[in-house]
């Protein structure tokens, strides 16, 4: 009884090892816990109950036919449930945004201590001085591409205490955490909740103990002060004509805390903002929680008249921040599209990348990276990222927050299914089911004008292709994603770009739409061209090129990304727009630096005059 009891309570491969015998054949499986799950398995298949059940039995993610073949006109399980999984946002493993709060370490503290040797009754203090904290240090870094790795709190180790016989304690390690390139830091403020709720915690502790007046004291004074045994008692029982020399201490010591505290205060006055971008160098480093100083040792304080000083300083408070983190991929095009447009299977075309490609949207949940070689060594990187659903910037399908990875591209590109027709692509289940009937308008609109919206919802249900000849789906597509992306930024549309009118070997419909699409597309760039050229105008505050409309016209290339054809003509016209983007972008930054430098250099003169008019 006692032995099968202990038999129950063991792991299945301790089973393996210690009762051989007692296994059925397929113990000679390579893992006895597989061996036990495949025989149960087995046995389930086996038994007529799971033959009658009505749901056939999954094997291998397929579900199988009455024959008992897997049936693979059903979806795989795991497959089944992707869209709604996918929109839950669960299963993502790619952060981009994150808060994180950093500490430098704590300051070690001083020592008290005295030299103790036979024949030398008093001898001199020797206490060692604490080690410093160690610091929060952030890294560029080209080799991570998420902030998934970042953890909430990152607080550097604390400095080591001082000790007898002058031994100082050794500075606390800095706390290197490597952030990806493209990640902008910013300083926010510490959440009020949380101070508070410790504030309370305190007094609540304080009023529990009810210290006396002393003792709170005593205890106000080991937050600053390391005391040699029994010291409080002799500093109250004072003889008469003693000099406290103590106190005169404390208010060394209280100078150099106020002076630490305004010099904190002068460099936190700014909150931090960092950007890692293109032109950090790999493996640069950012402090962003600077460590505490380490206390003084008792000989500190050793001055001709105290020869023996019983105190030393404990170690400063290390810096504490909270930031947020937020990844920007760099790319120098990105790609945007509607789900299931074909945005994956160029990349894969163009680019040495290898991204999820399927018939379903959303398959892409997280920014992609490919570079596009040339046969010059030129390189060009392409960000692939999620597909864009109208009403993204209400939250719809996944959001359009992911749009952080193309707002730092030189070029948009802008891929289209040129072989969409209305009402038929849009069938597929799930999120990209929207169709002109289900885009109801606001609840207040309707309030407003009922009649109004009846008579267009009417229209909306017919097919609009049937009223209007010039409907384009392609059209309407790239429409909504110019609205979304305008939604996302002001003005992100401005941006040099050009357009892939993807699946263009769907021979049956893509020519007819290509000239359509073709001809809307140039009259719709042009007229947005106009009107911003006008909102420019009127408002004299634009001023940087990139707030610019871009000068060229829109190029529309048409491409199957499938079957590789028409890819020599896309990647050039791309490289064309990023080298002249490039160009402009980096005498931006000369101009920018030379403004610096002379900035700089007035400043200096500026300070030489004075130093001069101070000695004179
Ligand atoms: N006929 C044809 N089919 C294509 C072409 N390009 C892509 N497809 C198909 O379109 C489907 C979707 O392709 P994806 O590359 O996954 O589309 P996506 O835009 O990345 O989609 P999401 O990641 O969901 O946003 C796949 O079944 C592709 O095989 C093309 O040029 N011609
Ligand atoms: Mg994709």
């Amino acid at each position: 009884m006692h032995k099968a009891m202990t038999m129950r309570l063991l792991h299945p491969a301790s089973i393996c090892r210690a009762y051989p015998h007692r296994l059925p054949q397929s113990h000679l499986l390579p893992r006895c816990f597989n061996s036990f799950s495949l025989v149960s398995r087995a046995q389930h298949d086996r038994s007529p109950d799971t033959a009658s059940d009505e749901t056939p039995p999954v094997v291998d993610g397929w579900q199988r036919t009455v024959d008992g073949l897997p049936d693979y006109t059903a979806e795989p399980r795991g497959r089944a449930k992707g869209v709604e999984w996918k929109l839950r946002a669960k299963g993502r493993n790619f952060v981009d945004f994150c808060r994180i709060k950093v500490s430098g370490g704590q300051g070690g503290d001083g020592c008290v201590s005295f030299h103790r040797e036979k024949f030398v009754a008093f001898g001199q203090p020797n206490g060692g001085n604490g080690g410093r904290g160690g610091n929060v240090i952030f890294e560029a870094s080209l080799n991570e591409t998420s902030l998934q790795h970042i953890p909430h709190t990152a607080a550097a180790p604390r400095g080591v205490h001082g000790k007898g016989s002058l031994m100082h304690g050794h500075a606390g390690k800095d706390l290197i955490i490597k952030v990806p390139m493209g990640t902008i830091i910013r300083e926010v403020p510490s959440p009020e909740k949380e101070r508070e709720a410790d504030d309370e915690d305190d007094e609540i502790f304080h009023k529990s103990l009810e210290l006396g007046e002393t003792e709170a004291k005593d205890k106000e004074m080991s937050k600053r002060w390391v005391l040699y045994p029994r010291l409080a008692n002799s500093l109250t029982a004072l003889p008469e004509g003693k000099v406290n020399y103590f106190e005169e201490a404390q208010a060394w010591v209280a100078e150099e805390d106020r002076i630490v505290e305004a010099r904190r205060a002068a460099m936190s006055k700014k909150p931090l903002v960092l950007d890692i971008n293109e032109y950090t160098d790999d493996g640069s480093k950012f402090m962003v929680g600077r460590g505490g100083g380490g206390g003084y040792g008792n000989p500190h304080f050793l001055t001709t008249q105290n020869r023996a000083p019983k105190y030393a300083t404990r170690g400063r408070e290390g810096q504490t921040r909270w930031l947020t983190l937020e990844l920007k991929t760099i790319a120098d095009a990105g790609l945007v599209g509607l789900p299931n447009a074909g945005k994956s299977t160029f990349l894969q075309a163009v680019s040495n990348a290898h991204p999820a490609i399927a018939p379903y949207p959303f398959t892409t949940l997280n920014p992609y990276i490919g570079t596009v070689d040339y046969p010059d060594s030129y390189q060009v990187k392409v960000a692939d990222i999620p597909g864009l659903i109208r009403g993204a910037h209400k939250n719809i399908g996944l959001g359009h927050s992911f749009l952080r990875h193309v707002e730092r591209s030189k070029v948009l590109v802008y891929v289209v299914d040129i072989a969409a027709e209305f009402g038929v692509k849009r069938q597929v289940k799930g999120v990209d089911d929207w169709t002109p009937e289900n885009d109801q308008p606001d609840a207040e609109m309707v309030s407003s004008d009922e009649h109004g919206e009846e008579s267009e919802q009417q229209q909306a249900r017919t097919d609009p292709t049937e009223i209007n000849e010039q409907y384009s789906q392609p059209f309407e597509d790239w429409k909504t994603l110019l609205d979304e992306l305008e939604a996302y930024q002001p003005g992100l549309t401005r941006r040099p770009s050009m357009i892939i009118a993807n699946k263009a070997d769907v021979t049956e419909v893509a020519p007819k739409n290509l000239q359509l699409f073709q001809k809307l597309v140039h009259d719709e760039w042009a007229k947005r061209r106009v009107s911003a050229a006008a909102v420019d105008a009127a408002s004299a505050t634009v001023t940087d090129d990139d707030a610019k409309f871009s000068d060229h016209a829109i190029k529309i290339i048409p491409v199957s990304a499938k079957y590789k054809k028409n890819i020599i003509k896309v990647t050039s016209v791309l490289r064309e727009i990023v080298e002249q983007e490039k160009i402009k972008e980096l005498a931006a930054v000369k101009r920018k630096e030379l403004r610096e430098k002379h900035e700089a250099e007035d400043s200096g003169a500026f300070k030489a005059t004075r130093r001069n008019i101070m000695t004179n």
